[in-house]
């Protein structure tokens, strides 16, 4: 018989079906559950409520990043300093009661492996190709990078997976998402993801779960591999995957929890057999020719409103659609942006590096690669913020904090930081912040707060320059240096 060709999320779905529903859904088994303070502590309630234990509490990990702030997390005497905000505070309490009871494996604040958690999962080799992994966040979706069905869950969710590992699920569509030609200079993983959203729209990949494939991101780290597949969820899509290839099995080496010894060459024979069959047939496909991209950032509040950074703010009228006429009025309106303005005659007040997206050692190297010898711009405040504290180690190794310091940023502890508004770093009301998060909502960064994404080297471009500036003026050109 013949077999029928596959996309790698159809292996992966198929090697989890517990059973078969007449209605179409699948119970599906979890591999995987990573768990931080926000949404986990209904969940545990629940589970009390019930007098259920946890299934398998060796498959989930638990690392609290939302509400932490990101100043020194032990004093002088190496005791740990108390949070002041009494709602942060009591979460954070109950992260660490609910992982102690119910026998979860849990970094703490002050551990040195503390970070956010779609950089934690990678990092530790907690995050495995060919798994299905679940957390009760949307950004979930970062760790199909490697090459794991991976998405966000609600809090029922939660409760559900901590209970019997499985979920009741719609399979999805599949969309291959196919990037072809070269990076130009200055241009990277984060230019183009934002390039895919701004094509595809905030609901283009509704129903679907996207596949990333293509000569760029072959060529890709896991870490650029990782800010796409991150803002996945911000073009509606479920899950974002990339096959996994030697670049994936090379960084996973040696990780602290992925497989040893005979366990890792067989790991490796099966993750082997997960890229989708060269006939397989996606739902759609999208195609983007990297090769002239600039720079990219956002000008609305919305992931969709991209434009290119030797680009200007659009005049709603522009746009045939009356609700996308609307909606663009409304955020040019909070935005505090004319139509028509050079992007890179807009002032920035702040500056934020860091964020599940774009907050890993290659994402600071591009940063300090531009703050190097240079100083932030009068007025500004600028943070960096590494997404975990091995990589704000590793960077320390590296002087990176040396050069961002000399330059007056601020090098802070790991968390979620200014990319939501749950935790002291917050962007002041009618503040203008270059940011290296993904989601430039209304009041994302504090209320009142106006966000333009963009990567981390625009990011630094934007605080040493005062304003949203294109990258490659600064690091080409006579005098310039290399990014
Ligand atoms: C707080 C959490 C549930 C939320 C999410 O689901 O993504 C947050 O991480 C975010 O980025 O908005
Ligand atoms: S860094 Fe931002 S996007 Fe990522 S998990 Fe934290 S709050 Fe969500």
């Amino acid at each position: 018989m013949a077999i029928r060709p596959r996309t790698l999320y159809e292996k992966i779905w198929d090697d989890h079906v517990v059973e078969r529903r007449d209605d179409g859904t699948c119970l599906i088994y979890i591999d995987r559950h990573l768990v931080h303070e926000v949404t986990s502590p209904q969940a545990f309630s629940g589970l009390r409520a019930h007098g259920r234990a946890v299934r398998r509490p060796d498959l989930t990990l638990a690392v609290p990043d939302h509400n932490l702030p990101t100043t020194k997390r032990r004093d002088a005497g190496g005791n740990r300093v108390p949070i002041a905000d009494a709602e942060s505070a009591a979460q954070l309490d109950a992260l660490e009661r609910n992982t102690a009871d119910f026998g979860i494996d849990y970094i703490d604040a002050a551990a040195p492996e503390q970070g956010i958690v779609h950089v934690v999962g990678p990092e530790q080799g907690f995050t495995l190709p060919g798994t299905t992994l679940v957390c009760g966040d949307s950004h979930t979706s970062a760790h199909g990078a490697l090459g794991a069905l991976a998405f966000g869950i609600g809090t029922s969710e939660v409760e559900h997976v901590l209970a019997t590992q499985t979920l009741l699920l719609g399979q999805s569509k599949t969309m291959e998402v196919r990037v072809d030609g070269t990076l130009g200079f200055g241009v990277s993983p984060k230019d183009v993801i934002l390039a895919i959203i701004g094509k595809i729209g905030a609901a283009g990949g509704t129903g679907h779960v996207l596949e990333y494939t293509g000569s760029i991101i072959r060529a890709m780290s896991i870490e650029g591999r990782l800010t796409i597949a991150n803002m996945s969820i911000e073009g509606g899509a479920r899950a974002g995957l990339v096959a996994p290839d030697e670049t994936t099995f090379a960084y996973l080496k040696g990780r602290p929890m992925a497989p040893k010894g005979e366990d890792w060459e067989q790991a490796v024979t099966y993750w082997r057999t997960l890229p989708s069959d060269a006939n397989a047939r996606y739902d759609a496909l999208v195609t983007l020719d990297a090769t002239n991209i600039a720079p990219q950032l956002t000008w609305g509040t919305s992931p969709e409103d991209v434009v290119a950074i030797t680009g200007f703010v659009p005049d709603p009228d522009s746009f045939a659609d009356p609700a996308k006429r609307d909606a663009a009025r409304k955020s040019l309106d909070y935005m505090g942006l004319t139509p028509g303005t050079a992007m890179q005659d807009v002032a920035v007040d702040y500056v934020f590096i860091g964020s599940c997206t774009n907050s890993r050692i290659e994402d600071l190297r591009a940063a300090a690669a531009v703050a190097n010898g240079r100083h932030v711009a009068p007025g500004m405040h600028a943070m960096i913020v590494p997404g975990s504290g091995l990589v704000k180690r590793q960077a320390e190794a590296e002087g990176l904090d040396r050069i961002f310091l000399a330059a007056g940023f601020d090098w802070r502890e790991p968390g979620c930081s200014m990319c939501l508004a749950m935790n002291p770093d917050k962007v002041p009301p009618g503040k203008r912040c270059a940011s290296t998060s993904n989601r430039n909502f209304v009041g994302r960064q504090g209320p009142g707060a106006r966000t333009h994404l963009v990567s981390p080297a625009m990011a630094a471009a934007a605080a040493v320059t005062g304003r949203l500036s294109d990258v490659r003026d600064l690091m080409s050109g006579p005098g310039g240096d290399s990014l």
